[in-house]
């Protein structure tokens, strides 16, 4: 099942008769569906329908009992291109010691460069005050992590996905124990994402205000338990247009070679 509308954008997350088991506990049994670039999709269900496994084995943190996963079209198991992809995991306990600063989670983010501490490139320097600007938290790139609000912490580890300037962000419930008002700017900021960017999301949230005000009041489809809310970045007709432009650009140069053999 391919849960976009428009067939202008390739599938760039392909999940294919996926089941999952925890030792001898199924968890999820023969889910289909794909994510078009550039969606933006909503992924509901009640607590224990296994969200965030399927997060997990999207990422590859899970390996799926059966199955196949595809990333860009590649399978998962061939995909070496993590730098494409942001993934901030449900709020986790961190510990308040940890000792790390803002900027060192923020640069742990760099792909292939998995050092928590020590010399990072001028590059490297610069990507990360990008994504902690992005992120208004440019201020605290000193402070220890666990010195900071629950707000502020998201606000860093949606900086960490951010710092390779992925196309594809998956979220897992990015706002939980957050206030209403770092709740809306959040979402004022994925949404700025989503349509300035285009960048693809997936997402899991209980907030229903937000995935209906954004995405529709009725999920376009469903799989297992697992409900999905989609928004496709621009309508069908206007797929139709660019590919018209493309195309016709294409003539043009064709044309205009010729012309030159003449
Ligand atoms: N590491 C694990 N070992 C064994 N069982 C697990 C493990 N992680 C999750 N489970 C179980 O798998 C089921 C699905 O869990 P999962 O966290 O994917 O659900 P979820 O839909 O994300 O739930 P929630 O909305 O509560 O976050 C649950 O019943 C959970 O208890």
């Amino acid at each position: 099942m391919s849960i976009g509308t428009a067939d202008c954008h390739r599938d760039i997350i392909t999940v294919d008769s996926v089941s999952f088991s925890y030792q001898q506990r199924n968890v999820i049994s023969n889910i289909s569906f794909s994510v078009k670039e550039r969606d933006f999709i909503g992924l509901i269900g009640t607590n224990g329908a296994g969200k965030t496994t399927m997060l997990r084995i999207i990422v590859g943190l899970l390996k799926p009992t059966t199955g196949e996963v595809r990333l860009f079209g590649e399978p998962i198991s061939q995909f070496k291109a993590w730098n494409k992809i942001g993934y901030v995991p449900q709020k986790n306990n961190l510990n308040p010691l940890f000792p790390a600063t803002v900027k060192e989670v923020v640069l742990s983010g760099l792909v292939g460069k998995r050092k928590w501490f020590g010399r990072h490139s001028r590059e490297d320097e610069i990507k990360c005050s990008d994504a902690l600007m992005a992120m208004g938290v440019e201020d605290l790139a000193g402070k220890r992590i666990g010195e900071l609000s629950g707000g502020q912490q998201q606000r860093v580890f949606l900086a960490r996905a951010l710092i390779n300037n992925p196309s594809l962000l998956i979220l897992d419930e990015p706002t939980v124990g957050i206030d209403y008002e770092t709740q809306e700017s959040f979402f004022h900021m994925i949404k700025h994402m989503h349509q300035h960017h285009n960048m693809t999301f997936l997402m899991v949230s209980h907030d229903m205000e937000m995935i209906k005000g954004y995405l529709g009041e009725e999920p376009v489809s469903s799989a297992g338990k697992l409900n999905f809310y989609i928004r496709h970045s621009h309508e069908t007709q206007d797929c139709v247009e660019q590919n018209l432009a493309h195309s016709l650009k294409h003539l043009r140069a064709q044309m205009e070679s010729q012309k030159e053999g003449n």
